[in-house]
């Protein structure tokens, strides 16, 4: 099957984070956490900066590294590193995703996450 390699930022402001909805495509109204594909000669580090600029016009900081996600979609496999970030500079302007939302450890399961994302918001319940 083949593997798709995505990074995701778990944008982090003291106890919450923060979701967005995706808005287009296969996976339309699940939430998610903002990211996308790492291209050719790229690091994951200057994806997800990249990602969240185009997604957000919002530069971040990579904080730390958090999990790796491995989950097999009917289609694909996805292989999603996920990193710990905080703002730089940026209001996280919503120019893909129709929604967004700071979640709490106690709302974090308010939202309809994609399946792969679910052993995530479990481990990330213990350091919100
Ligand atoms: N960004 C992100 N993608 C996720 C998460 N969980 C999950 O299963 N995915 C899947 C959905 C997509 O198949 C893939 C990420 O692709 P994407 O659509 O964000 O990629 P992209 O930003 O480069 O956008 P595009 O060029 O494909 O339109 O990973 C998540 O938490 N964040
Ligand atoms: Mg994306």
């Amino acid at each position: 099957m083949k593997t798709i390699h995505v990074v995701a930022a778990i944008i982090k402001d003291e106890n919450k984070i923060f979701a967005t909805q995706r808005g287009y495509g296969e996976f339309k109204d699940g939430w998610e956490f903002p990211g996308g594909k790492v291209e050719p000669n790229e690091t994951s580090k200057q994806a997800i900066v990249r990602e969240i600029k185009e997604e957000l016009d919002t530069t971040i900081q990579v904080e730390e590294y958090f999990d790796t996600v491995e989950y097999d979609y009917p289609t694909f496999h996805l292989s999603m590193e996920c990193f710990i970030c905080t703002i730089l500079e940026g209001n996280l302007t919503l120019l893909e995703h129709e929604s967004a939302k700071w979640l709490t450890k106690d709302t974090l399961d308010s939202v309809d996450w994609l399946p792969a994302d679910l052993g995530l918001i479990a481990k990330l319940k213990e350091i919100l």
